[in-house]
């Protein structure tokens, strides 16, 4: 898959702009808070309707403006895609061709992206939020019935602690806890079992990556945590029952604390290498090619789903990584991957890289490729 132009109106510091792309690697390089970012910002929104660094999207309106505007032309399966995608304070509203998608999970994942920036490599130590949010991003992208399920998860489930909150002071109805429960097992459920699935397919990838990064000497393992009973071997009713069990049990304790204690929103995953936990003991190299092998993966396992490669978006990462992880990361992008990198300084990036790209120059918010 293939950006061949990319057209931005009233988006962060970028009034109107319009680049044509016919490089498989486009470098964008300035000074800091040129606007650098805000280019492979667009493009991630482009494709997955929302930013990487906010889920406020009035934060990427032009200041003083009253809407911000995306385009996109591409190149999928030999033909062409044009992707709109209208941002304003009163919602969001994305066009496949020229039509207005009715909701935005149909819009989303017509264009595949992956993103690797300076905070995916605390993907590892961070907070469970920054895992869980790579989960549904990248699960979102290749699985409609994923990001309906979980929208809908999403829903009840601020129903179900809208009500929780009333019940720990006495207010609301136990029998529409009990109703809005059944609700959300339905649907935690499906995003478990879906969640459990990715991991293993994306085990699979990771996996040999890390192993060849590690120049053969580590294992990586990546484990679904949650907090409940459930297991990647059970089947979708199975899980569905653990968890009636386990809202029954938790029934008033949810209520003494007014919110949902249990489910995907919760869960987290984790790493381990040769058998010991990433998290605790790993060094920070171990956690970088952890990191690294996981965005490997996400290319080779969209590849796997959809018979094209996403577009890479590199965000200030590729001096942070040193020659050999840089090599790697060059031998999948290779004649395959169209990749978009911003960095304040060439000199961190890989020649061989450098050969096959259009350098970009940004400064206040104008682009001039060089
Ligand atoms: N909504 C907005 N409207 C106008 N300008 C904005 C908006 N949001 C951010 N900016 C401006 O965009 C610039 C930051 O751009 P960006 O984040 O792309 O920086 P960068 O070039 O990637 O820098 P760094 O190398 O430091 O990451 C800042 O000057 C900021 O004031």
């Amino acid at each position: 898959m293939n950006l061949k132009q990319l057209t931005l109106r009233q988006f962060r510091n970028y009034k109107k702009v319009e680049l044509a792309f016919d490089h498989q690697v486009n470098v964008f390089l300035g000074e800091n808070a040129q606007g650098k970012t805000n280019i492979i910002e667009a493009i991630y929104v482009l494709a997955l309707a929302k930013s990487h660094r906010t889920s406020k999207d009035k934060e990427l309106i032009g200041w003083g403006d009253e809407f911000a505007r995306i385009q996109g032309k591409l190149e999928k399966r030999s033909s062409n895609l044009e992707l709109e995608l209208i941002l304003s304070v009163k919602g969001k509203k994305g066009k496949i061709n020229g039509l207005e998608q009715k909701k935005l999970s149909e819009y989303i994942g017509a264009a595949n992206v992956v993103l690797f920036a300076p905070e995916d490599l605390n993907l590892v130590k961070g907070s469970p939020q920054v895992r869980r949010r790579f989960l549904d991003m990248e699960m979102g992208q290749i699985s409609r019935v994923y990001l309906h399920h979980l929208g809908l998860y999403q829903k009840v489930l601020l129903q179900r602690n809208h009500l929780l909150k009333s019940l720990q002071i006495g207010k609301g109805s136990k029998e529409m806890l009990d109703i809005l429960t059944d609700q959300m097992i339905v649907l935690a459920a499906e995003v478990t079992k879906r969640r459990f699935e990715f991991i293993k397919r994306l085990q699979k990838w990771a996996e040999p990556i890390h192993y060849d990064i590690s120049r053969g000497k580590e294992e990586l393992e990546i484990r679904y945590l949650s907090a409940t009973n459930v297991s990647d071997e059970m089947d979708l009713s199975k899980i569905k029952e653990e968890f009636y069990q386990m809202y029954e049990k938790q029934k008033t304790r949810e209520i003494q604390r007014g919110v949902t204690l249990f489910g995907p929103h919760r869960d987290d995953l984790g790493f381990s290498i040769n058998g010991h936990d990433v998290q605790t003991y790993g060094s920070q190299g171990q956690q970088r090619t952890t990191a690294l092998a996981l965005k490997l993966a996400e290319i080779e396992l969209i590849y796997s789903e959809i018979g094209e490669y996403p577009i890479l978006l590199l965000d200030d990462v590729l001096s942070e990584l040193d020659d050999y992880r840089q090599s790697h990361l060059l031998k999948t992008i290779q004649d395959r991957v169209q990749t978009f990198v911003t960095t304040t300084n060439i000199s961190g990036i890989d020649q061989r890289t450098l050969n096959q790209a259009k350098i970009w120059t940004v400064s206040e918010g104008t682009i001039i490729s060089e």
